[in-house]
């Protein structure tokens, strides 16, 4: 069985960003990831400008100039200044060439045209250069910039309208297991709520994946066979949760492998989640979870979110950890490594009691993972821990 820092590189040396784009506004592009980089077609700033409401000089030494005009925002006059010589001016007004210091006003006196300052005044400051952020032709974002609202500001302040973003890959889900019924239905003895397919479309949603395809199957060999077959077809990822252990209703493995499905590896030395699955069949990518729901949502975080934010062109698809210090004591008695529910702030994690694989309860209290390797022993309070933060909420 491979360990789970085998199975991370793994998934990341299978997992390439997609190469698809589509054309997208810049300003209903917010959450997407730029396909190319984009130059800029202006310098920004387009002109110099003031970074204050004061007084534009042309310096010459003194601490006296003659006020010959006035430029305010939005002005497309320029006035030529002499030594000696300011404009009044304010915040976001075109700096004239020949002005080579801007002093704000509370520096100042002024009588009638007659302008005194009040202390020493450093040449070009408080003038913002032309292009000082970007300059034209120069790359205003790279490939892979994650489309906040600062960069969409920042693209728009540009004059840009249109760019080409990753397209996102489409996903589909397969729950499997014949005890599963619909929430609101009535629940017969042996029968659970199917909440897995709800979990991840609810994440994946948290990934603005809002389209994606649900689909159910029985604990049936040709079933899963036809419907495994045909996601495969129509999909870039398929999420499969249950039927991938070892019990004779677990068809799902089998069914991966009669499809064509290449295995890249199955089972995971790690607790929760030991028969995870990752194979691809050509660019389909495939991931079998466990069916115990905090098993299929922490192989979620743990191997699907760093593989979905890189085939969709991230630059950054790694987990945020942190080192903390333990306030729990927690045995450990299994040589699997250990990802364990836990609440985690300010540099101090609390592991939480309910650890089982089954247990979502615990899961919506937690905050992060206290991962613990394989071959590390039994927690103590005060030990040093490395927790891992759920990359989504
Ligand atoms: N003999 C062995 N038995 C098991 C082993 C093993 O190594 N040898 N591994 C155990 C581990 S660890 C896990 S994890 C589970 C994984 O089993 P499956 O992935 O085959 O999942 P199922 O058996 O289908 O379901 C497990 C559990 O989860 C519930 N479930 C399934 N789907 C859903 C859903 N959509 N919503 C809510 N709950 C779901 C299901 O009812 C079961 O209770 O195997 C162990 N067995
Ligand atoms: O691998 Mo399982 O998730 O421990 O029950």
């Amino acid at each position: 069985m491979i360990s789970v820092e085998q199975a991370i590189d793994i998934v990341r040396i299978n997992t390439k960003p997609i190469a698809a784009f589509e054309l997208k506004k810049v300003k209903d592009a917010y959450g997407d990831i730029l396909f190319e980089d984009v130059l800029s077609p202006i310098n920004m700033p387009p002109f110099r400008q003031s970074a204050m409401d004061g007084y534009a000089l042309h310096l010459n030494g003194s601490d006296s100039y003659r006020i010959i005009g006035e430029v305010k925002a939005g002005d497309g006059h320029h006035p030529i200044l002499k030594p000696g010589e300011a404009i009044r001016i304010f915040t976001g007004a075109p700096v004239p060439d020949t002005a080579n210091a801007l002093v704000m006003q509370e520096k100042t006196a002024v009588d009638d045209t007659r302008l005194k300052l009040k202390s020493e005044v450093v040449q070009n400051e408080n003038i913002r250069p032309l292009g000082e952020q970007v300059l034209k032709g120069q790359t205003a974002l790279n490939k892979g910039t994650h489309l906040t609202a600062a960069a969409i500001a920042f693209l728009t302040s540009l004059g840009i309208t249109d760019i080409k973003v990753y397209k996102k890959p489409t996903i589909a889900v397969v729950v499997t297991g014949n005890e599963l019924v619909e929430a609101g239905q009535h629940l017969a003895y042996g029968q659970i709520y199917e909440s897995n397919a709800t979990m991840l479309s609810a994440a994946l949603k948290c990934l603005e994946y809002n389209n994606v395809s649900i689909h159910k199957v029985s604990d049936d060999y040709k079933s899963t066979l036809h419907l495994l077959n045909q996601v495969i077809s129509d999909y870039d990822v398929i999420l499969i949760s249950g039927g991938i252990s070892v019990g004779d209703y677990d068809f799902v493995e089998k069914a991966l492998d009669e499809i064509g499905v290449e295995q890249l590896f199955y089972k995971v030395n790690q607790k929760p989640g030991k028969p995870l699955f990752f194979g691809k069949k050509e660019s389909k990518t495939v991931f079998a979870l466990p069916g115990n729901p905090a098993a299929a949502l922490s192989c979620f975080y743990v191997y699907v979110y760093p593989a979905l934010q890189k085939m969709r062109g991230h630059l950054d698809f790694s987990l945020t950890k942190a080192k903390a210090i333990s306030k729990s004591n927690f045995t450990i008695n299994v040589n699997r490594a250990q990802f364990l529910k836990a609440i985690y702030t300010n540099g101090e994690v609390e592991i939480l009691d309910g650890q089982n694989s089954s247990m979502l309860h615990t899961f919506a209290l937690a905050n992060a993972l206290a991962y613990v390797p394989e071959t590390s022993g039994s927690i103590k309070i005060n030990d040093m821990v490395e927790v891992i933060l759920f990359p989504i909420n």
